[in-house]
């Protein structure tokens, strides 16, 4: 590894070389060589970030391996596709990875390096910096940004999100989806009667309740107020029909804290028609719920 004496002034006014502050720097610098024949290693690397567990700084001197085979393999491919890109157009690679230790757990790594032409194939000078603390806060405020204070459920955005990204898994594979509107009824009732304390507990009841009667890969949002939606994927209407209707049934027996039969839901079911816009699947199911209201409250309508 080159040696660099040059100095600069340290604390106390004392001489420090070049080597001596690098090393002592919270992340990694480093240079990164893969020769034509696609041999991959670290021909300089310092900074106290070197000290990952499990991974040798002198072996990655010889081998880059030992780094990328560490690599979560969701990650690894799009790092390969970054360096490869960086050389082919010699532009520089902004990355992050995470790099799994011999715990089990994981680091965030941010990469940033510039490439050039060495001869012998392509030479990165770059830098890491472990960021998983601020992964660990932007994942934080994300669910944040993405839940109901109340009942912990999506809110909105976050619903309207996934039912995007399922219209446009059914589009690209022709696969069924529902879309169910859950309204409480009377729920203007419920909070003149018990309070809006108990209101509240009922919402938040309710949430816990449609949360166990449906699959993981549903998502369940509360829209605003007392409204509820939830996301079928893979689901048509002949089997979300029958699952609302078991969610009406089962919401107007439980007792909520305020009797049975007092809690009561109408529901509208829509099924997703191939290449209509969302909001006319959203508006079909809300003119099912409004069916449903106007039917006479505690039914389901597809
Ligand atoms: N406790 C509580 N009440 C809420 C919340 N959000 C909205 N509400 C109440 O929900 C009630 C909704 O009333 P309406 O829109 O008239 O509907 P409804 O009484 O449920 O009648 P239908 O929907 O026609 O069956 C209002 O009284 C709101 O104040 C909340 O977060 N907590």
């Amino acid at each position: 590894m080159p040696q660099d004496s040059s100095m600069t002034s340290g604390r106390l006014g004392e001489p420090v070389s070049i080597r001596d502050l690098t090393e002592r720097l919270p992340g990694v610098i480093f240079q990164f060589h893969r020769g034509l024949d696609g041999h991959m290693h670290f021909p300089y690397m310092a900074g106290s970030g070197t000290d990952l567990p499990g991974i040798d700084r002198k072996a990655l001197g010889q081998n880059a391996r030992h780094m990328l085979d560490r690599l979560d393999s969701e990650d690894y491919p799009r790092l390969m596709a970054a360096i490869e890109r960086s050389a082919r157009w010699r532009i520089p690679i902004a990355t992050k990875f995470r790099l799994r230790l011999p715990n089990g757990r994981s680091r965030w790594v941010a990469l940033r390096a510039q490439p050039e032409d060495a001869g012998t194939g392509v030479l990165w000078h770059g830098l890491m910096i472990d960021i998983t603390e601020q992964m660990i806060e932007e994942a934080r405020l994300r669910r944040l940004s993405d839940t109901d204070d109340l009942t912990g459920l999506a809110n909105r955005r976050k619903l309207m999100a996934r039912l995007n990204e399922e219209i446009s898994k059914c589009d690209r594979h022709g696969t069924p989806l529902s879309l169910m509107l859950l309204d409480l009824d009377h729920f203007k009732r419920i909070n003149d009667t018990w309070g809006h304390l108990q209101g509240d507990q009922v919402l938040v009841e309710l949430a816990k309740l449609c949360r166990q009667m449906l699959r993981t890969e549903d998502t369940i949002g509360r829209l605003g107020g007392e409204e509820f939606a939830v996301v079928l994927p893979l689901t048509p209407a002949v089997r979300s029909f029958p699952l609302a209707e078991r969610l009406r049934q089962s919401i107007a027996e439980q007792d909520f804290g305020i009797a049975p039969g007092q809690v009561t839901v109408s529901i509208g079911v829509a099924e997703y028609r191939l290449g209509e816009p969302r909001d006319s699947l959203i508006e079909r199911a809300d003119q099912n719920l409004y069916a449903a209201k106007h039917q006479g409250r505690n039914r389901v309508i597809r």
